[in-house]
């Protein structure tokens, strides 16, 4: 097998790209794994495929792979990647760019800066749609880890999101909670789960721990889901900076609606796999 492809990242959160519209792909999780250990692979958190879409009004069908082989619903960082890709490859020639994913529809607007707005869509509360398990709608929810009860919100932006609200995102126990919360029964589909520190309203430090490859520099949809969580909370105005370890991103929410994430991307490489 001879498969070309692009290493990308959107502030450290890295990428094996992938065209399945020009070439012939045969994926299986056990070779995503291999492919995404950083030792004997190429070495990624996702590895994003670019597929013909299945309907009119779409230009793309994305598909996003976690490290540990799982296919899941929505990637906000890998989306802007995806842009860059899409048009760097010749793919497209509009720098607006409708894409169908599992998680439901985005759009990406590439910037004349480089930097690209992803339009999220609708963050989801009802619990039923996230999915967890609560009988209604909340801004906190009380859950039991390791013996003791932690206030989380819980928020799907396309795939599912846990916001631990923490007092230093520095000391917080990113590892240890995040392996606990992520297999969480009350999350059915196991869960990111992102730690925020709030700066100012304006402002948020945050930590991801993802599902299915463990803490990353960056997670976009991890971003608009502690941004969601701190405006239903009251807690943050609508335009939120948030500091991740790999870099920052924008994010808008009028708390209603659509949310709308902006930051870079950056291509590190093309390689063949032999
Ligand atoms: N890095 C991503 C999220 C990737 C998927 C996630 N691990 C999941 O399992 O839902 C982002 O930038 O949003």
């Amino acid at each position: 097998m001879r498969l070309k492809f692009t290493k990308m990242h959107g502030l450290g959160n890295d990428f094996m790209v992938v065209d399945g519209v020009s070439q012939e792909v045969e994926l299986s999780p056990e070779l995503i794994e291999q492919w995404a250990d950083r030792h004997f692979g190429v070495g990624f958190d996702q590895l994003l495929l670019v597929e013909p879409p299945t309907r009119p009004d779409r230009d793309f069908k994305y598909r996003i792979f976690n490290a540990d082989g799982t296919e899941v619903e929505n990637c906000g960082n890998g989306a802007r990647c995806f842009a860059r890709f899409v048009l760097d490859a010749k793919l497209i020639k509009a720098t607006t760019i409708r894409v169908e994913t599992a998680g439901g529809d985005l759009e990406l607007h590439v910037q004349e800066d480089g930097q690209v707005t992803v339009d999220m869509g609708r963050p989801r509360l009802n619990p039923s749609k996230i999915p967890f398990n609560a009988d209604e709608k909340a801004p906190l929810y009380p859950i039991e880890v390791n013996g003791e009860t932690l206030h989380i919100s819980a928020v799907g932006m396309g795939n599912p999101h846990c916001v631990i609200r923490t007092e230093d995102v520095d000391t917080a126990e990113v590892e240890a909670l995040g392996t606990a919360v992520e297999s969480h029964s009350d999350f059915p589909q196991r869960v990111n789960v992102g730690f925020m520190q709030i700066v100012s309203p304006t402002h948020i430090k945050l930590r991801v721990f993802e599902r299915g490859v463990g803490e990353t520099m960056a997670c976009g949809t991890g971003a608009c889901a502690a941004v969601v969580a701190g405006i239903i909370n009251n807690w943050l105005e609508h335009k939120v900076t948030v500091t991740l370890p790999g870099g920052d991103l924008t994010i808008e929410w009028s708390g209603e609606g659509n949310v709308r994430m902006t930051g870079p991307v950056a291509t590190v490489y093309q390689g063949v796999l032999v």
